[in-house]
């Protein structure tokens, strides 16, 4: 530097300049833009006091950045490279938790909502979440306490209040059916804040409700429906993420270089390049949107130009949809009149940049390693150009807007009216005040200029420290040389300020256009995944005690009823086995004694123990003594009724014994439904946490056993001794079995020999004989059976009338020596004798003797139609008959009464096993849930974590 010279720039140190003497005044706390990564630049007051345009001139360079600053821009440069990295991870890992909670949603736990649970937003409550879980995935205060920025987006049931910033989060009630907001959370509830991106759209389907009685229509939704509703809004939400991923791994930048014609865009474009791309002239000359790119980034390196027709199907890899053309020709492209061109793509390589692809940033502005900026020259504002320019400013890929404005013209009213509708859109605009150098009162300049751009777009002028710049682009491209370019590096200048700035904005920009929404949208989404992670501990845990209390319960029951099955089975067999052969044996027994008594002719004398007919049941007066016997006359009829008798007695035995039976019975099946149902089904019931209306229908579908339709279906009639055991009716729906036998006292007629004790006389002349008795049955009555029988009567009626046994044997000796030639002669009067004796005793004998013989005959007819009979077995006897068919009748019924009990405690025992497998199911549900859950929140932390130290 020579002598002479004005003072260097950096002697004129920043910080030493008054704030005062800046014509544009630096509003306090405004000297970074709002929300920027980068500190607050140092007040540079460019103070142009000197009038000198040289001193002016080297005041100039105060724009430029110091070492520092370049420093400081290359951090930027790299913690946005660092943050970017870590919110793409944060994205990625926060996909897989949404998606990890969706399919547990679907598959494994239907997830509650807070207000399913009462829950409140009570940040002082302690936290719930240690109950129930082993790691218990505590939100800590702090995390409850999150700065409301990060929640304003959205409530699930009211508005927040916008001016929260430090204050804790309002109390806010999440069941709010009735209406007004009341606590209703437990006192252990955790502290619980509203779901932001999560929460439940009900505005759907329901258009016109207000928002403030939403809250109301939640707990009208089922579980299963506010669960599919979640499933809805984690899938948006994977969505979501999706498009904030590309955003943030977006690394292509535009800036848009609009301004006056001729303010010198397409110089300040190649000033940036540091090369001449861009023709520059003092007629305009930009009639098409020209976009500078990094030729190595898109177009593999080589350097040319994409003339485009249709943006929309340009692909730089194919050459059909555009016109190429060497880079040398780009003015020729933007001298054509009437263009056909949409726009030029100008593929170059950036003087700067390092030969090798690297990462680390670098002074190229096209390709610093960091971010592609590209730059779109725009044709010069005028009134044709105007709408083109503001449209194109519009896209949403346009990062920057660099607006340059001649420093000689001041704005234009294209310009103005430009600016103004830019700044409404994209709040800050650079704004770059060119040609500088020529400006002699640079002070007035900056004073009229500053006035336009506050009116024009307020938000840059609070930020002109870093977004308004004094530059002379026509020096650095005309000075630039290959050794002016390193020493430019060294020195700060204006220019390089600019280029910084533009270069930190860029990142800024895309920092609050990228990295911020990402940021803020991953907070809200782990917040509310937090939140329902945490309710949902709460309600697994809740469900898990319940269930294991219900297991406790349950379990013992169904394992008590699972050791009983052989044991309900062995004590129903027993009662039935038991009871039958009561039964059995005391019908048996019963018409054992009856048949003695009727085959002697007698009735039946009644038994100590007789059993009274149950009420409802046919019953059957037993005859007590046989009719009395009228005289030789009424005989005949005597003998019937003597028959009837004693049928009617057997019968009334049979009554007797079938009453006998159904007492025994009906014990049975007390001692089946009462005592065995009682003993097992009690503790079955016991269990039961049925309601009391299933327990009613199920009684009501227990069979009624009514004793007196027992042995009903008997056959009438007293000829009939009902033992053909057709269906008995035991009143329990059952089809009899009947009896293969079948016995019938009336198959047999009273004849002449039933009035006559025919065979007790043939017997009694035989053993006077020596000989056998003959046998029932048999007609033919030999001579010297009758004779028997004479003698046989004769004997009795001589032992009876006369009374002298002696003369009974006096008199067979007489008739045996009728055998002996001596006897014969004696025959004629012995015969006339025996004939005598004969009718007399049938006269003498026949009240006894019809009874005897008609009770035999009866005996031997049940008998003989029992015959058939194999004789393999035991002779089936009218006792045995009718026992058997008693006992069997019983058996049907306990049979029928145990198989009910079977049933019902068949029918306890499943849903005891029922019951104890879907409370065990519900136990491994909650405990899976929880091991879920409490995994899930662990991650869901770490994420919020990682994502919070993310600066913004
Ligand atoms: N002295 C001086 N002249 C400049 C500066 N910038 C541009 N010029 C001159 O101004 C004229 C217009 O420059 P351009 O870069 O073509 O301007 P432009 O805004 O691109 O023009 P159009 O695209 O045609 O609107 C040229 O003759 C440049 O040499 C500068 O910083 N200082």
């Amino acid at each position: 530097m020579q002598q002479g010279q004005p003072s260097p720039v950096r002697t004129a140190s920043p910080a030493r300049m008054s704030q005062d003497e800046f014509p544009f005044t630096q509003e306090a706390s405004s000297s970074s833009l709002p929300g920027s990564s980068l500190p607050p630049s140092t007040p540079k007051s460019t103070c142009f006091t000197s009038s000198s345009p040289s001193a002016l001139n080297r005041s100039i360079s105060l724009f430029g950045a110091t070492g520092d600053e370049i420093q400081r821009h290359v951090e930027d440069q790299k913690s946005f490279g660092d943050k970017r990295e870590t919110l793409v991870s944060a994205l990625d890992s926060t996909t897989g938790l949404v998606k990890g909670l969706a399919a547990f949603n679907q598959e494994k736990w239907t997830i509650h909502y807070p207000h399913q649970l009462g829950l409140t937003t009570t940040a002082a409550a302690p936290n719930a979440l240690q109950r129930g879980t082993s790691s218990p995935p505590a939100t800590s205060p702090a995390k409850g306490a999150r700065p409301s920025a990060v929640r304003r987006s959205a409530s699930m049931f009211a508005e927040e209040p916008a001016e929260e910033s430090s204050r804790p989060a309002p109390q806010r009630s999440y069941s709010t059916a009735e209406g007004p907001v009341k606590p209703t959370a437990p006192v252990d509830a955790p502290p619980v804040h509203p779901l932001s991106i999560l929460s439940l759209d009900l505005k759907l389907g329901h258009p016109t409700a207000p928002t403030a009685n939403l809250p109301a229509l939640l707990p009208s939704l089922s579980l299963a429906t506010l669960s599919q509703l979640l499933s809805r809004r984690l899938t948006s939400a994977v969505g979501h993420i999706g498009q904030l991923r590309q955003r943030v791994t977006d690394t292509n930048s535009r800036i848009l270089v609009t301004g006056d014609l001729n303010a010198g865009k397409s110089t300040l474009v190649n000033a940036l390049l540091r090369r001449e791309v861009m023709p520059s002239d003092q007629q305009p000359c930009t009639t098409v949107f020209c976009e500078v790119l990094d030729a190595s980034a898109w177009n593999e390196g080589k350097e040319e130009l994409h003339a485009v027709r249709d943006v929309e199907k340009y692909d730089a890899a194919d050459r059909s949809t555009f016109d190429a053309f060497d880079l040398s020709q780009v003015l020729e492209v933007q001298d054509m009149e009437e263009s056909p061109y949409q726009i030029v793509k100008a593929y170059v390589h950036d003087a700067r940049a390092p030969a090798e692809e690297s990462n680390e940033p670098n002074p190229s502005f096209i390709k610093n390693g960091l971010v592609s900026i590209s730059l779109i020259d725009a044709p010069g504002l005028n009134r044709d150009t105007l709408s083109t320019t503001a449209l194109f400013a519009r896209q949403s890929e346009i990062d920057v807007i660099v607006f340059v404005v001649s420093a000689e013209n001041h704005f234009t009213l294209s310009a103005k009216e430009f600016l103004w509708n830019a700044s409404r859109e994209k709040a800050y605009v650079f704004i770059v005040v060119n040609k500088w150098a020529g400006i002699r009162d640079k002070a007035r300049c900056m004073r009229v200029v500053g006035e336009q751009i506050k009116q024009l777009s307020p938000a840059t002028w609070k930020a002109r420290q870093e977004l308004v710049h004094f530059v002379d682009a026509a020096e650095v491209v005309d000075d630039e040389t290959e050794e002016e370019i390193k020493s430019s590096e060294e020195e700060a200048t204006s220019f390089d300020h600019l280029e910084q700035s533009l270069r930190s904005f860029v990142l800024l920009k895309r920092t609050t256009s990228k990295l911020a929404p990402a940021k803020h949208y991953l907070l809200n989404l782990l917040a509310d995944l937090s939140t329902l992670a945490s309710t949902n501990v709460i309600a697994a845990s809740d469900e898990l005690a319940e269930a294991l209390r219900q297991l406790q319960r349950v379990k013992p029951i169904h394992e008590r009823l699972a050791a009983q099955r052989d044991e309900v089975e062995e004590g129903v067999d027993r009662v039935e086995e038991s009871v039958v052969e009561v039964v059995r044996s005391a019908t048996w027994s019963r018409l054992e004694r009856a048949m003695g008594y009727v085959s002697q002719g007698q009735v039946v004398p009644p038994q100590e123990a007789t059993p009274t007919s149950l009420a409802g049941a046919e019953s059957l007066k037993a005859p007590t003594e046989l009719p009395e016997f009228p005289g030789v006359m009424g005989l005949w009829e005597w003998a019937s009724e003597v028959k009837a008798t004693l049928v009617r007695a057997l019968e009334a035995e049979v009554r007797s014994a079938e009453d006998e039976a159904r007492g025994e019975t009906v014990e049975g099946v007390k001692k089946v439904q009462d005592g065995l149902g009682e003993k097992y089904l009690s503790t079955a019931n016991a269990g039961e946490q049925g309601s009391e209306e299933v327990k009613e229908g199920e009684k009501k579908a227990e069979r009624v056993f009514r004793p007196e339709v027992m042995f009903a279906k008997r056959r009438r009639g007293l000829g009939r001794l009902a033992a053909r055991g057709q269906s008995t009716g035991l009143g329990l729906g059952s089809t009899a079995v009947g009896l293969s036998n079948s016995f019938s006292a009336t198959d047999f007629e009273v004849t002449m020999f039933d009035l006559l004790d025919l065979q007790r006389l043939y017997a009694h002349g035989n053993r006077l004989r020596g000989k056998k008795a003959i046998t029932d049955g048999e007609d033919g009555v030999e001579t010297s059976a009758i004779l028997g029988l004479g003698l046989g009567s004769l004997g009795m009626v001589g032992s009876r009338v006369i009374g002298i046994k002696g003369t009974m044997d006096s008199l067979t000796r007489i008739m045996e020596m009728l055998g002996s030639e001596k006897a014969r002669k004696w025959a004629g009067p012995v015969l006339g004798v025996l004939t005598v004796g004969f009718v007399a005793y049938i006269i003498v004998d026949l009240p006894r003797a019809v009874p005897r013989n008609i009770g035999r005959k009866l005996q031997a007819s049940l008998s003989s139609s029992l015959d058939s009979s194999s004789t393999a077995t035991p002779p089936i006897t009218f006792p045995s008959a009718h026992s058997d068919r008693i006992a069997k009748e019983t058996r049907k019924v306990l049979r029928l009464a145990g198989w009910d009990l079977r049933e019902r405690f068949r029918a306890a025992l499943e849903r005891s096993e029922k019951e104890r497998k879907e409370v065990e199911a519900t136990v491994e549900k909650a405990e899976g849930a929880l091991k879920f859950l409490g995994e899930f929140v662990e991650k869901v932390e770490k994420e919020e974590t990682r994502v919070e130290e993310v600066a913004v």
